[in-house]
């Protein structure tokens, strides 16, 4: 993407809002009204576009979090006499803590459970507030004062506009800062796969409730920017009703881009002066379009927009960035061969798992060589993939001991083992479908922490040299692999052996010095299993990576690896090379069922 349209696309949105004001003021007061709440309205659904869309968690509480934000500015300045501004600024804080206390029980909870979560939430903030009398006025409501700021008292409704369309449009800005960058797609990541994130480092506890206090904070802000507008705040305006309706706004409008937040909440907020001449019918149509649009365009009127615009992608720079990069640095010929070192990279040793009375691993050891690609195989059940999730992380050991490079692994986080050098592929391939090959392999890089991706969405919308070396990076791993052409295609529309190709460049993108391989040939074309291990042959020898391989494909497995561990029952019966190990008459026998006596 060229420099002006990236700058454009994270501008743009923002753009849209300030624009909308602008016309606005040039209308009379009824419209700058209607303009600058649909306004308030568009910066509520792109905020729910973080929640809804991107981490899809579903929510019930935006009203009460609306009210939240409006509460806070408008009580300070009545009771506190503190200065608008301040005010606005306490209500990002309120709006952040909000959000922070509904993940706390809300991370834990997916679907319906976390509709009622939310609901409860929404229930209790309106009872507190209606109970809370001498502080908000309770059920008869409070009346906000005209806001003051650097001596300009905002009172016309031209005043109104001015105020709600800058506050709104910077506040978008930085929403599609963070959701068109390294944080929106890192968050996709964690909502789509929960496994593969935090193998690359993304913490889903983490993201989830970023995502909640992200979100909050924008509907709180948008709280604070309507109270002066709407001028009597009571109770009712914020219950579980206009929740419902917010809920609609990314649904309606396309839950995976800020654009559909802003269509879904101005429209929405719009549809009512469009439907003034048939208002008995208002619920009808609303209801029957949010049907529409879910069971027809699940991608919401963003989506439909788009197809009918067909915007056009061009892969082609992409391509042409990828090998001006790695071009050089490709040797002419491959030599697939390497001598490995005598030095052990991964150690297992005397590990034990136990599930109730099935003893899955016992006491199984294995090494894995620096530089050397080691296979563990055996028949199903024979322990080798609760083996394998000890050493990557996802399933704690009962005994035993696990070095890498002579560090302990078995206190470490999965998500903190890319660190030291150690990246996985999954059996079921895991690719996050959402996101394009690119941004699959940007995630792969593990460095991933929320505040590191809020800096580094950041620098993408600035387009530092940090944003563009680690998409050079990630190019040139997927030129590796044959998928440069493909960088901007969604990952899941690859075939499947693609897929585990795309799987290796975000592997490999790390420069690791271990990748461990779960069935990687498992489900892929008979065709393509040569060219995979030619691949992995290739890798090993040009950039030193370790493998240890998971597999029941005993000739691939064979051609591949210099050395095997075969598990039977939970534990390491044989190792030695492949043609040693396989002619052993005790393994023919475990692992293909041949007669050792005949
Ligand atoms: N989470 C679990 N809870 C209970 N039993 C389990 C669990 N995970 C694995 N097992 C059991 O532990 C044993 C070893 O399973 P594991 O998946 O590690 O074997 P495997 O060699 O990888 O088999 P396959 O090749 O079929 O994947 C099996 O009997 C399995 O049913």
């Amino acid at each position: 993407m060229s420099d002006l349209r990236r700058v454009l696309a994270g501008i743009g949105p923002a753009l849209v809002l300030l624009a909308l004001t602008a016309l606005g003021l040039g209308l009379d007061n009824y419209p700058k009204f209607v303009i600058s709440i649909a306004l308030v309205s568009m910066l509520v659904g792109a905020s729910l576009v973080v929640l809804v869309g991107l981490a899809r968690c579903i929510t019930l509480a935006a009203a009460s979090v609306m009210a939240i934000g409006a509460y806070t500015s408008s009580l300070l300045a009545i009771h506190l006499g503190i200065p608008y501004l301040i005010g606005l600024a306490g209500a990002l804080l309120t709006g952040a803590l909000a959000g922070w206390l509904i993940a706390l029980p809300g991370t834990r909870f997916r679907g319906h459970n976390l509709a009622m979560v939310t609901l409860v939430f929404q229930s209790v903030c309106i009872i507190l507030i209606r109970e809370a009398k001498s502080l908000t006025g309770g059920a008869e409501g409070i009346h906000v004062p005209a806001p003051t700021l650097f001596g300009w008292t905002v009172r016309t409704d031209g005043d109104f506009l001015l105020l709600i369309g800058v506050f709104s449009a910077l506040a978008v800005l930085v929403l599609t800062v963070l959701v068109r960058g390294a944080f929106g797609k890192n968050l996709q990541a964690a909502a789509g796969n929960e496994v593969a994130a935090e193998a690359f480092g993304v913490s889903v506890p983490a993201y989830l409730t970023a995502a909640f206090v992200v979100s909050s904070i924008g509907i709180a802000f948008a709280g604070a920017l309507s109270a002066p507008r709407v001028r009597i705040l009571d109770p009712d305006s914020y219950g579980v009703l206009p929740s419902i309706f917010m809920l609609a706004y990314p649904i309606v409008g396309g839950m995976h881009s800020i654009w559909g937040g802003l269509l879904g909440g101005g429209g929405l907020r719009m549809l009512p002066e469009v439907l003034r001449p048939v208002a008995d019918y208002q619920e009808l149509f609303f209801a029957s379009l949010v049907i529409v649009v879910v069971m027809f365009f699940p991608g919401g009127l963003v989506e439909l927009i788009r197809r009918a615009v067909s915007v056009v992608r061009r892969p082609a720079d992409d391509r042409r960035a990828a090998s001006e990069h790695t071009a050089a640095r490709r040797p002419a010929t491959v030599q697939p061969i390497v001598a490995e070192s005598p030095e052990p990279l991964l150690q297992v040793a005397g590990v034990d798992k136990h599930f109730g009375a099935l003893h899955a691993v016992n006491s199984a050891r294995l090494v894995v060589p620096v530089g050397g690609i080691h296979g563990l195989i055996g028949p199903n059940g024979a322990g080798k993939t609760s083996l394998f999730n000890i050493v990557s992380g996802f399933l704690p050991a009962d005994a035993g001991r696990v070095t890498f490079d002579g560090t302990s692994l078995l206190d470490l986080a999965a998500r903190d083992r890319i660190r030291l050098g150690i990246t996985r592929t999954f059996q079921h391939v895991a690719v996050f479908g959402q996101l394009s090959c690119l941004d699959n392999v940007i995630i792969g890089r593990g460095r991933n922490g929320v505040l590191a991706a809020v800096g580094q969405s950041l620098d993408e919308f600035r387009g530092s040299a940090h944003a563009a070396a680690a998409r050079n990076e990630a190019l040139a791993a997927l030129d590796a692999v044959g998928l440069a052409d493909l960088a901007r295609t969604p990952a899941g529309s690859l075939s499947l052996g693609n897929q585990r190709r795309l799987e290796i460049a975000r592997a490999i993108v790390s420069d690791p010095r271990l990748i461990l391989l779960d069935e990687p040939v498992s489900g892929v074309a008979e065709a393509e299993i040569d060219d995979l291990r030619e691949l992995l042959l290739r890798i090993n020898a040009e950039r030193k990576i370790a493998m240890l391989v998971v597999e029941h494909n005993i000739p691939f497995v064979a051609k591949l690896c210099r050395s095997l561990s075969v598990m039977g029952a939970g534990a390491i019966v044989a190792e030695g090379t492949p043609a040693d190990v396989i002619a052993l008459p005790a393994v023919r026998q475990l692992y293909f069922g041949e007669d050792v006596a005949a």
